[in-house]
């Protein structure tokens, strides 16, 4: 396996003698879209504001792309916070190109990239424009530039899509896969798991300052699977058809079924069609992260 981008090895932070972060270590793999995720105050922030080198852990090590952290690696990161931090007063080409150069680009540089960033945004007559005079949203483009115009190893996103009508979240989604398709590497925080199902590739779980849960998220749905099955199909059941599976649901040419293992969905199968029922449709139902998620934390 390829060295991971993060590897987050037993980190501790305590505020005052709240243990926030409780022995966290996970490694997030290069080139990835991954997941971080826990209800409310479980300590994602905390984690996010120690890999970014705003605070420091009392333990624990974190090294980016394989070397300890330093004081060199905040311009390797880019960071959106869920509370945007723009001043409103300042204006649009000013502050990004004020912005770009804290991440250490010349200010040719990042009058080039901002300007690429605008265009292909539709925003290129924004340059003038003062912060407080755009809407929520429209700041949010403009932060969603700050964060990547350094071209960073590691971008970091806590809700990059709240409050973004559905245009402009594709918009930001389409630029988040293509960041990835050239390599970097992006940590996505939110709440939202619908989200998480369509983006991320892999996730951890924060739940009370400690890891509950981390992978693949095919492979912890999978985990949690409880071999469902939904069958569609036409006419009538024979007698005795469902014997060996326990009946979660039936509906007029839809059911839904719990087998007591994995392959003997398919001996049920056989079974229909072995018995003339025209099967329409056959799939297994895997948990949502949703449900995962209420789970592991409950
Ligand atoms: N500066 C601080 N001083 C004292 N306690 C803090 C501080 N920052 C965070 N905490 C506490 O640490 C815990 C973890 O907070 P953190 O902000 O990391 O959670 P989170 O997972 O980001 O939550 P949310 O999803 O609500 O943003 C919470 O109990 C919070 O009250």
């Amino acid at each position: 396996m390829s060295r991971p981008i993060l590897d987050i090895q037993n980190i501790v932070k305590t505020y005052e003698k709240h243990v926030a972060v409780n022995d966290v270590s996970f490694e997030v793999p290069a080139g990835s879209i991954f997941g971080l995720l826990g209800p409310n105050g479980a300590g994602k922030t905390s984690l996010i504001r120690i890999i970014t080198t705003i605070t420091r852990a009392d333990e624990g090590v974190v090294y980016l792309d394989g070397e300890k952290l330093n004081s060199r690696h905040p311009e390797e990161i880019g960071y959106m916070p869920e509370e945007r931090g723009l001043y409103r007063k300042m204006k649009v080409g000013e502050h990004l190109t004020y912005l770009a150069r804290l991440k250490g680009l010349s200010a040719k540089d990042a009058k080039t990239k901002i300007s690429a960033w605008m265009e292909k945004f539709g925003i290129e007559d924004w340059w003038d424009k003062k912060v407080e005079e755009l809407s929520k949203g429209m700041q949010q483009k403009i932060q969603f530039i700050a964060t990547v115009v350094h071209e960073p190893k590691l971008l970091i996103l806590d809700e990059p899509f709240s409050g973004l009508d559905p245009v402009n979240t594709n918009l930001i989604k389409d630029e988040i896969h293509s960041l990835r398709g050239k390599g970097m590497s992006i940590i996505f925080s939110t709440h939202r798991m619908e989200q998480v199902e369509e983006i991320c590739e892999h996730i951890v779980l924060i739940n009370k300052g400690e890891n509950v849960l981390e992978g693949k998220v095919s492979a912890v749905k999978d985990r949690f699977k409880q071999n469902l099955f939904e069958l569609e199909y036409e006419g009538e059941l024979p007698e005795g058809l469902l014997e060996r599976a326990k009946v979660i649901d039936q509906q007029p040419g839809r059911l839904t079924v719990q087998v007591a293992e994995t392959a003997e969905s398919n001996t049920l199968l056989r079974a229909m069609l072995d018995r003339g029922v025209f099967v329409k449709g056959f799939q297994e139902i895997l948990p949502t992260l949703n449900e995962i998620f209420i789970r592991q934390v409950n």
